[in-house]
């Protein structure tokens, strides 16, 4: 089954206010679109005759193991695609060795989160709240968990206009950002544009896991990042749900690789909808990609199982375009595998 065949089932099975809040996008959706016709338009230049072997995909990110470079973006609400919710995407994660990053908005508490998939590799992606004491009773929770990296997200100074999504604004009875329990109450999520560089320096003082920006779009402030400690960067648009008309991440990947010159990983998100897409995004320049709503429409159609088919078939085709482009491994991708578009 294919992400879109997931989708078009997700849309039989789901209220279709959420279904358009899983889609959503910013302003014309020109950004969206963007991603995905990005990858569609590099072409893949494989090598013949290499005398390659069985090849392995998996790599180890910041020091967790990873069976192949594409992790689960962080997304928020599971339990609109499915009861089980975070639950059942994380032991997905588990049983596929993929890393899962877990969005500070789900509707599980990170705790039970990790609970119940003990195997799984668990990062916690936060949105920095302005009470900082709260964001630090946050940031523990996640650690007390058992994450292993937390990704901040920087590019929702304010949450995106999304004209489309439909009248979706609250969750239904019974769902709750679990991870902003604060004694009797649920704390509603609060994007603020004021928080700068020095920031990161608080959070490197809250905690001992490796920090992760994600959401960045320029070179210079991809080294900035770097010059501020972070230990890695995310080039992401947020899948197009922010600010529309921004470029499509793989094209500024590129010189953001060449800028952060291997000091931390590089990760890419946005538009990943294929084993060939995870190609293109090595070959230019990153170290794995994440992947958004399909694993979301999966989720919806399928549940655990259906988590599970996109990221097997995901790491399935990855190894098929290596095999076909003549890489022995994930070392083997270089640019010289793709060609861009005049
Ligand atoms: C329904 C939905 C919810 C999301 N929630 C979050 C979130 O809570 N935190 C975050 O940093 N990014 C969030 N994102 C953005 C994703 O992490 C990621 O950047 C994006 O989905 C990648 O694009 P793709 O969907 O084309 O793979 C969300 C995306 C979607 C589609
Ligand atoms: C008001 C809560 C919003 C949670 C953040 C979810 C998100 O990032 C998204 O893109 O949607």
């Amino acid at each position: 089954m294919s992400w879109s065949a997931d989708r078009a089932e997700a849309e039989a099975r789901m209220d279709p206010a959420h279904v358009a809040y899983y889609a959503g996008w910013a302003g014309d959706g020109i950004t969206l679109r963007a991603n995905e016709e990005a990858f569609r338009r590099l072409r893949l230049l494989p090598r013949v005759l290499r005398g390659a072997g069985k090849l392995d995909t998996g790599m180890t990110l910041l020091g967790c193991p990873t069976a192949a470079p594409v992790l689960v973006a962080p997304t928020a609400f599971h339990r609109l695609a499915d009861p089980e919710g975070e639950r059942a995407t994380a032991r997905a994660a588990a049983a596929t060795g993929t890393i899962m990053i877990v969005s500070m908005a789900s509707t599980v508490g990170i705790g039970d989160v990790a609970a119940a998939a003990p195997g799984a590799t668990l990062w916690f992606q936060l949105y920095i709240q302005p009470d900082l004491g709260f964001t630090r009773s946050i940031v523990g929770r996640a650690e007390a968990a058992g994450c292993r990296a937390l990704v901040v997200t920087v590019d929702a100074p304010v949450r995106g206009r999304r004209d489309d999504d439909r009248g979706f604004t609250d969750l239904p009875e019974g769902l709750h950002c679990e991870n902003l329990r604060d004694g009797d109450g649920v704390r509603p999520i609060v994007m603020s544009p004021a928080f700068g560089w020095e920031h990161l320096a608080l959070l490197r003082e809250m905690t001992t896991m490796p920090i992760v920006i994600k959401g960045v779009l320029r070179p210079d402030d991809a080294r900035l990042a770097v010059d501020h400690g972070a230990d890695g960067i995310v080039v992401s648009n947020h899948g197009g749900r922010q600010l529309d008309t921004v470029p499509a991440t793989v094209e500024v990947l590129p010189g953001i690789a060449q800028a952060v010159g291997g000091a931390v990983p590089v990760l890419l998100d946005g538009g990943v909808r294929r084993g060939t897409d995870v190609v293109k995004a090595l070959a230019l320049g990153a170290d794995a990609v994440a992947v958004g709503r399909p694993v979301l429409w999966g989720l919806a159609a399928g549940g655990e199982p259906g988590v599970t088919r996109v990221l097997s078939t995901l790491r399935d085709e990855l190894e098929y375009a290596l095999t076909m482009c003549g890489c022995a491994g994930l070392d083997d991708i270089g640019p010289d595998l793709v060609r861009r578009p005049c």
